[in-house]
């Protein structure tokens, strides 16, 4: 079932908890921590990230990703967001380097959207949303067994978060968004493979990094997260292949276009914000 969701984020959900029980797809990150406690922790994720206050840290080096031998297994649409999965049972894709004490495995990445022009990422840079977010997740394979051990810890998991701002189509995105009507409703899933997601990332590889938490229930604060400073440019036409996913499964009766699938800026509580640059 809907354990949690998106909901109307214009603060006008209906206070009869009857709405809440009626709608499930109606819980809104607003009130997630109703379910979820940690959602008022002191390391949660998105931020706002203020370029002018993150401290440079001559010691963070470059972020290397070995994504070679990367190949991509399946597409699914889990309800949330539509995600791309990794074969995790050994090293051949491996981010390390940049504030990581050890290689983290990719398990899968998947994206975050709005309805329409430049609101749909998680991040925000100086109050500023860009139209979509990419975000690769990776766990630490070296210290824990599993991807839902890891999940749990807090050096456990390091997210790669890229910006996606409109302009030019992106040569590469097509691949994706052409397969997106093979996953249009919530627990669909179809054969992706060969996919390397390398192809995805900017040229520049400078980032924002600080400690923070899965931006989804159940909001574990586990991430070591590395936000690169410049976007990838899609196309308005991409964003909107993204927009004719489905909150709801075949079954329901009642259509719900996936559409901003993103949690708000949280409080910093007194984190540092490191940049690479
Ligand atoms: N938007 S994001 O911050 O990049 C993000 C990344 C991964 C997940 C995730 O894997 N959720 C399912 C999930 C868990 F949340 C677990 F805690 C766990 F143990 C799992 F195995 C698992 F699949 C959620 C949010
Ligand atoms: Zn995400």
């Amino acid at each position: 079932g809907n354990l949690w969701g998106y909901g109307k984020e214009d603060g006008k959900i209906s206070q009869h908890a009857c709405f809440l029980t009626a709608f499930p797809y109606m819980y809104s990150p607003s009130v997630w921590h109703k379910n979820y406690p940690v959602a008022q922790g002191d390391r949660q994720s998105p931020i706002d990230i203020v370029p002018h206050q993150a401290s440079h840290d001559p010691s963070l080096g470059p972020v290397v990703l070995n994504y070679d031998q990367c190949t991509s297994i399946k597409i699914a649409n889990n309800g949330h967001s539509v995600v791309v999965e990794f074969d995790d049972s050994d090293d051949r894709s491996v981010i390390r380097g940049g504030p990581l004490d050890n290689p983290y495995r990719l398990k899968q990445f998947h994206f975050h959207w709005g309805v329409k022009g430049c609101h749909g990422s998680e991040h925000t840079v100086a109050g500023n949303s860009y139209a979509s977010e990419l975000h690769l997740v990776h766990w630490n394979a070296v210290k824990y067994t599993t991807f839902g051990e890891a999940a749990t810890a807090p050096d456990g998991l390091a997210v790669l978060g890229i910006f996606l701002q409109t302009g030019d189509d992106h040569r590469w995105l097509n691949m994706i968004t052409d397969a997106l009507y093979t996953v249009k409703f919530k627990g669909s899933a179809a054969d992706f493979k060969g996919f390397n997601p390398k192809c995805l990332l900017p040229s520049s590889l400078h980032y924002w990094t600080y400690l923070g938490s899965l931006t989804t229930p159940p909001l574990h604060e586990s991430v070591i997260w590395i936000v690169v400073k410049d976007p990838i440019t899609v196309s308005e036409k991409q964003l909107g292949k993204l927009r004719t996913l489905l909150f709801t499964g075949e079954e329901e009766d009642q259509r719900t276009r996936m559409e901003n699938n993103f949690r708000p800026p949280q409080l910093l509580k007194g984190r540092n914000v490191r940049s690479s640059n």
